[in-house]
């Protein structure tokens, strides 16, 4: 049984979806990117797993239990911590009112702060004045501050320094590694994907189109990359692993 299983998920925003009939899973302790070019539907699979998008039809599991009637709080609850795009954090709260809101204690707990021990030195900064990958790294440590079960992650490279997204991959793969966690993850640079995940799901026109492990997709990469993925397939001179 996987942690998480999608089948048949059908969902958009009004009457017609835009992805549909989307089937994925993670496993515990799994790193899966979800590839796709602009506007393939990966964010609106990302909300409805979530429950921040209707779903149409389909079917989503969580440890074998139904999720699909959970509201996204009742989700939440369950398991599912979700680090939006625009990481929605609150710019006048400091990081550790952040915190404090997510987790309800006064510290984040200690395995977060191993993961992250910028956080204690910007404890008290506001969150308008934290670099791009300091507020990345407020919004994943507020996820991780529920010990979730799977983290959905969107678009965790966006603004963000090749150097600094190679950080956070790692402590992505300790939370897998360490706490079990499966992490669903938006990538847009696919050779970034290849390099840390252990498989891929590759969504063109609202559906996945294509699934496998790093290891069965690294030689598709060109077949990939002129069907479903374009530029973002290959790597620019200052993204080079
Ligand atoms: N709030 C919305 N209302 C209506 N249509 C939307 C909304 N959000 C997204 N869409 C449409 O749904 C489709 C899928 O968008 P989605 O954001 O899921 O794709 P994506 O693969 O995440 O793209 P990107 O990489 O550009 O973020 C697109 O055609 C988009 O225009």
């Amino acid at each position: 049984m996987s942690l998480l299983d999608v089948r048949g998920l059908t969902a958009g925003y009004g009457a017609v979806p835009v992805v549909r009939d989307v089937g994925l899973s993670v496993e515990r302790g799994e790193l899966v990117a979800l590839l796709g070019a602009n506007g393939a539907g990966k964010t609106t699979t990302l909300l409805a797993i979530s429950g921040l998008v209707g779903l149409q039809a389909g079917e989503i599991t969580l440890d074998g239990r139904p999720v699909t009637a959970l509201t996204p709080a009742r989700r939440a609850r369950a398991g599912i911590q979700h680090v939006p795009e625009d990481r929605s954090l609150f710019p006048s709260l400091t990081v550790d009112e952040t915190i404090r809101l997510a987790c309800r204690t006064r510290r984040a707990p200690g395995w977060v702060l191993d993961l992250f021990p910028a956080l204690e030195r910007l404890g008290g900064r506001r969150v308008a004045a934290l670099s791009g990958g300091e507020q990345q790294m407020l919004a994943l440590a507020r996820a991780l501050c529920r010990d979730p079960s799977l983290l959905v992650v969107d678009e965790m490279s966006l603004g963000l320094a090749p150097l600094v997204v190679n950080a956070f991959f790692p402590v992505l793969r300790r939370v897998a590694a360490e706490r079990g966690c499966g992490v669903l993850i938006v990538e847009q640079h696919v050779h970034v994907a290849l390099r840390w995940v252990d498989r891929v799901h590759v969504m063109a026109g609202g559906t996945v189109a294509a699934s496998g492990t790093v290891e069965e997709m690294r030689p598709r990469i060109d077949e990939l990359a002129g069907a479903y993925l374009g530029p973002s397939a290959y790597p620019t001179e200052g993204d080079k692993p």
